[in-house]
């Protein structure tokens, strides 16, 4: 018989892009799938984008400073309890799966208190503001990296590893070349700033241009709003806000990688072996999670890191030298990451619940 999950996650791609990893391994013969959103978020359309039905609820942002909106976001908070749990008492899921993301808190509590089992899962080694709220009503918690488990309450935890979509591996380099409009001959440098864009790095990469398409044809993921009009024709160089069903077959053209320490992201390209450099964002602008991710990237020696107040052209030179120096080591060391897919552990856990 058809059993019903309900995914709940957004406000950034990453809170969404692993949900959709595993809605497109559920197996549609055993499973009823759903949504629960923000009216807003990146969630909307990517969802959409996949014919799952979305459901969308009033969320307030969680603020971790003093806002006279934070009074104003209890009053959407409430509201989102009271929506989401009118939707699930109408779709009766046996469990609902949650990425993270402020959207999800009154879809959680909206289940606990209809005793719907919650499963949730979480990126980063340190939990999100959501995520620390909702752990206490979640059943089960799993987590990308192993560090993480020690953040959440003892024997809720169990580090499963990143669910990365299994189309990104299934790119093809001559696609994306084409799609590009690049030479096969030269090597590929995609800079992916996560998916709202870094204003630091998308400015040094454009000042670095002339140094770097000597070497490299360069791809810029530079988020929503962030093109560069007077850039583009600018010969070796292609930006883009977002990328999305042409993402596996740029990654497939791509030989070296800057990004920012988005848990996602850095998953994705340890997936795909891509020698990678990390420039997380700053404790200033955040609780400290990227950094703490690119610091486990680096010990593993999965990636090199740069933080974004070292970051200028020179740094920048420097540190791309040094992973083209280091570039089989790194290969061969990234080839140790994971015996078992993550995607598939996860997937044998929610069977429990059908
Ligand atoms: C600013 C912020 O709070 N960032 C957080 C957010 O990052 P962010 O939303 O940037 O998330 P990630 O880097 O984890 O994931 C981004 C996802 O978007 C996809 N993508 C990106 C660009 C593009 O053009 N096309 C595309 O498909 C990537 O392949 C990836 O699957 O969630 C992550 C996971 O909790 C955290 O680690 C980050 O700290």
């Amino acid at each position: 018989m058809l059993k019903k999950i309900v995914f709940t996650g957004g406000g950034s791609a990453g809170h969404v892009t692993p949900n959709i990893a595993v809605m497109n391994e559920l197996n549609q013969n055993d499973w009823d799938i759903y949504y629960v959103g923000s009216k807003e978020g990146i969630e909307k359309e990517l969802v959409e984008h996949k014919g799952i039905p979305y459901h969308a609820i009033s969320s307030g942002k969680l603020r971790r400073y003093i806002d006279w909106q934070n009074i104003t976001d209890i009053f959407r908070v409430v509201k989102g309890c009271l929506e989401a749990r009118k939707y699930l008492k109408k779709v009766k899921p046996n469990v609902v799966f949650s990425k993270g993301g402020f959207v999800t808190v009154p879809v959680i509590i909206a289940a606990k208190t209809l005793n719907i089992p919650v499963i949730i899962h979480e990126s980063d080694i340190t939990p999100g503001l959501a995520n620390r709220i909702a752990q206490r009503f979640a059943t089960k918690i799993f987590t990308s990296f192993d560090e993480a488990t020690t953040h959440f309450p003892p024997g809720k935890a169990k580090a499963l590893g990143s669910p990365v979509r299994k189309e990104i591996t299934r790119g093809d380099k001559k696609r994306g070349m084409e799609f590009l409009q690049f030479e096969e001959s030269r090597p590929v440098l995609t800079v992916m700033g996560g998916s709202l864009g870094a204003r630091k790095i998308n400015e040094t990469i454009r000042a670095a241009l002339p140094r770097l398409t000597e070497k490299y044809q360069v791809v810029h993921l530079c988020g929503k709003g962030h093109t560069d009009e007077t850039l583009k024709d600018q010969p070796g160089y292609r930006q883009f806000e977002y990328v999305n069903e042409e993402l596996p077959d740029v990654l497939a053209a791509t030989d070296t990688i800057v990004t920012r320490g988005g848990s996602n992201s850095i998953f994705e390209f340890l997936t795909l072996h891509l020698p990678m450099l990390i420039v997380p964002l700053t404790r200033a602008q955040s609780r400290g999670d990227q950094i703490l991710n690119a610091e486990s990237f680096q010990e593993k020696g999965y990636a090199a890191v740069l933080e974004e107040e070292q970051l200028n052209e020179d740094t920048l030179h420097d540190a791309l030298q040094s992973i083209e120096d280091n570039r089989n080591d790194t290969i061969a060391q990234m080839k140790t990451y994971m015996a078992e897919n993550p995607l598939d552990l996860i997937i044998k856990e929610l069977y429990v619940y059908h």
